[in-house]
């Protein structure tokens, strides 16, 4: 079996509130960034299956023919993964970051051509303008990219994607995450599918039509986690301590709703004063829940401490532990003369076709919270009114 090129590409994102809760079947705000992971695919004749993965220094090839025995379980009982686990040596739990990369794509690889007689040699390239477990949705913009990559590959998919095409692509990629991740919500790979700004809420997208102009600083700590981990610390954490626990998640569900009425009555009638100090307000009680969660960290504190000593609210976005803070502006707020409100359109996109639009935050991504704070850099969350 032969395949031909594809060259696709998908956003990362921002969750502006519901991180980590989402996972517990809470409401969570996400939208989208204008920085992209991008693939391409090219068919060869070498016998070989080649993923390069520059971002995380990984470069690894298998001959077809020592993967085709895995794609049946000839030893009986054992699921696709626990095969892949043993023959790429990855122990179970483990965190490395070329490892799950690589087990998602030879996951998502031999589900795809389970079917096929012979399975199809190919290079596969992956590089990304986002951060690598930074809380901004690497993972997913990775996935949704192999997904949509190997779906058209196997000639599921047309050029151009329907509704349906873009749902089974997040479907797909929802399974390379949880390889990832462990136990993902599913609102990252819907974001990086569709784009925009939308609700998630137990597997259900919806969305946003009617949110304001918004300008949010977006600050990476560099400090290092994954998200696999913080995700089950704060599940141990609900369990040892339902009852403290539990009501901390409908409390982050709640400042979801409040925030989702509050955009909404923004882009009705316009933003007041009294409606920016309510976000700023939200903001501060979800960081303050995060951190009840464990997944602050000291650095995320110092950019909270810093950016309100500049009378801004800030929180961490993601999975927290290190990664990026977001930060809102008000409008008088200064802004760098780059970085300007802009439309953007995103979703998971394939060379040629023509692209679902919606709008995306502009990113203007800060390593270091003084020079982010001294230049004002700013991003530009927008949607159609
Ligand atoms: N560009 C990329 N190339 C290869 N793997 C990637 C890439 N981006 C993300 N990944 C995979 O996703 C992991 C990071 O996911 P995660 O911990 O969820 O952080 P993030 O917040 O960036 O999604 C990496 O360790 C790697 O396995
Ligand atoms: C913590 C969580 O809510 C978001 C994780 O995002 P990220 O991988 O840190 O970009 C997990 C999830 O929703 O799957
Ligand atoms: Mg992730």
């Amino acid at each position: 079996m032969h395949v031909g090129e594809r060259f696709v590409s998908a956003p990362g994102k921002a969750i502006l509130h519901g991180e980590h809760a989402v996972v517990h079947g809470k409401v969570a705000l996400a939208v989208s960034l204008n920085l992209r992971t991008y693939l391409r695919l090219q068919g060869t004749a070498s016998g070989q299956i080649c993923i390069h993965l520059p971002n995380i220094d990984t470069f690894r090839a298998w001959d077809v023919a020592a993967l085709q025995p895995l794609v049946s379980d000839r030893k009986g009982g054992t699921s696709l993964v626990e095969r892949l686990r043993a023959f790429a040596g990855v122990a179970e739990g483990s965190t490395d970051s070329g490892n799950m990369a690589v087990l998602a794509f030879l996951y998502l690889y031999l589900s795809g051509f389970a079917g096929a007689q012979t399975l199809p040699s190919m290079s596969v390239r992956v590089w990304s303008e986002l951060p690598t477990g930074a809380g901004l949705g690497s993972s997913a913009a990775y996935t949704v990219c192999l997904s949509a990559a190997l779906l058209s590959s196997w000639h599921v998919l047309c050029f151009s994607w329907s509704e349906e095409e873009l749902t089974l692509i997040n479907k797909w990629a929802f399974q390379g995450e949880k390889i990832i991740h462990g136990n993902p919500s599913g609102v990252d790979n819907a974001v990086a599918t569709w784009g925009g700004i939308l609700r998630y809420h137990a597997g259900k997208i919806t969305p946003l039509s009617r949110v304001p102009l918004l300008r949010i600083l977006l600050t990476n700590t560099k400090v290092p986690r994954s998200t696999k981990l913080l995700v089950s610390g704060v599940k141990d954490k609900i369990n040892k301590f339902p009852s403290i626990m539990v009501p901390v998640l409908e409390s982050v569900d709640a400042v979801s709703r409040t925030c989702e009425l509050t955009l909404r009555e923004m882009a009705t009638a316009g933003a007041s004063a009294q409606q920016y100090d309510t976000l700023e307000e939200l903001m501060d009680i979800n960081q303050h829940h995060l951190s009840v969660m464990g997944v602050g960290h000291p650095a995320l504190d110092t950019l909270c401490r810093l950016t309100l000593a500049h009378g801004l609210h800030s929180k961490l976005t993601g999975a927290g532990g290190g990664g990026c803070g977001i930060t809102l502006l008000r409008p008088g707020n200064t802004t760098h003369p780059h970085h300007t409100p802009v439309l953007h359109t995103s979703s998971v996109r394939s060379a040629g076709i023509s692209e679902h639009t919606s709008l995306s935050l502009n990113a203007a991504l800060c390593d270091d919270i003084s020079i982010s704070l001294s230049l004002s850099l700013s991003l530009s969350l927008s949607t159609q009114c």
